[in-house]
């Protein structure tokens, strides 16, 4: 059996909360609270949920750009929580990140061509004339006139600025592409482009992929599973086909009502939550969500749902199926 590439297992990430003059912790922010899965290569995982639900935390644990509180991030079989500052960085060569806004991630003042070299330099991969080759062939890659070097970030539009982030992200070779909401600032004609562009990245390149996203229609576009999270909470985890067609956990069949159908016969009844969501310095007691769940019962409130398999390869954390 093929080996994942990605196992992670029961990952919490508390945030404290400080108050007064001695800045005293009197409470925690649970941002992720207990999310284990697995990615195996080649493979898309959409890791989906409202804003505020963690996503971006768990992407930032994943790669200890935020240290996680406790559980387990194991890449090809090692496990980085605990690896020293050297050792992590030559593991971030696997796995790199690309943010939602590519502005504010690349940096003003250097050109696009310093911009896909640094990485290169920092990792000391490759001799000075091959490492600019690489960026011409980068640039030329992600669908970018390789004259473009000497150009700074605020030349380029959205869409184009989201080519050289992803094209940044590739310099070092990595196997792991964590994509935080990577076409969430463009416009809809761009945002299908650059899902295009990272689908034929991911052929060509043997890439892995975790797509983080709100838009339900974009990671079903690209994913292959489909992760959804409710507050640090797993909610749903199964092939993204069979989360559009059976989604089972109330939360999932509310996000996908909100999903725009051009069969007109498909037409879902919206489901709209009530309330927000609530906060993770202060979560429910039961199952996070029976705060806001149509379909909540007495014991949803008392009793945290066991994370179990509801069908074949559908993991549902709910006390329906239970
Ligand atoms: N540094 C921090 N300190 C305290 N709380 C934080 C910190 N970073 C995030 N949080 C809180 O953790 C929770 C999860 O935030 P996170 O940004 O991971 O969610 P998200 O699903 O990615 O949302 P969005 O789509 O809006 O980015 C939120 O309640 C947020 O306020």
């Amino acid at each position: 059996m093929t080996e994942a590439l990605l196992d992670v297992q029961d990952l919490k990430k508390y945030f404290p909360i400080r108050r007064g003059v001695l800045q005293r912790v009197v409470g925690q922010v649970r941002a992720v609270d207990g999310i284990t899965f697995s990615v195996m290569p080649g493979e898309t995982l959409g890791v989906v949920g409202e804003s505020g639900c963690g996503k971006s935390t768990m992407a930032r644990t994943i790669l200890r750009l935020l240290e996680p509180t406790s559980g387990k991030v194991e890449f090809e079989g090692k496990n980085v929580v605990g690896l020293s500052k050297n050792e992590m960085r030559a593991m971030r060569r696997e796995m790199q990140i690309v943010f939602q806004d590519p502005y504010a991630s690349l940096n003003p003042r250097y050109t696009i061509g310093k911009t896909l070299l640094e990485p290169m330099e920092i990792h000391h991969l490759h001799t000075a004339s091959a490492r600019k080759q690489r960026v011409a062939d980068l640039l030329d890659r992600v669908g970018l006139d390789p004259d473009y070097t000497n150009r700074f970030a605020h030349e380029f539009s959205g869409g184009q600025r989201q080519r050289i982030g992803i094209a940044r992200a590739l310099t070092v070779n990595p196997k792991l592409l964590i994509l935080d909401e990577p076409v969430a600032a463009l416009d809809v004609s761009v945002q299908s482009q650059v899902l295009n562009l990272l689908k034929d990245l991911q052929d060509d390149l043997d890439l892995t992929y975790i797509f983080v996203a709100h838009d339900l229609s974009v990671v079903r576009y690209i994913s292959d599973r489909v992760l959804v999270l409710y507050l640090g909470h797993m909610a749903e985890l199964a092939d993204a086909d069979e989360v559009f067609a059976d989604p089972l956990h109330p939360y999932t069949r509310a996000l996908l009502s909100a999903v725009p159908v051009t069969d007109p016969d498909q037409k879902r009844e919206r489901i709209i939550l009530k309330g927000d969501l609530p906060s993770p310095a202060n979560p429910p007691a039961g199952c996070p969500f029976h705060t806001r769940c149509p379909a909540a019962m007495e014991i949803c409130s008392k009793q945290v749902p066991a994370w179990q398999e509801a069908k074949p390869g559908h993991l549902v954390a709910c006390h329906l199926y239970q």
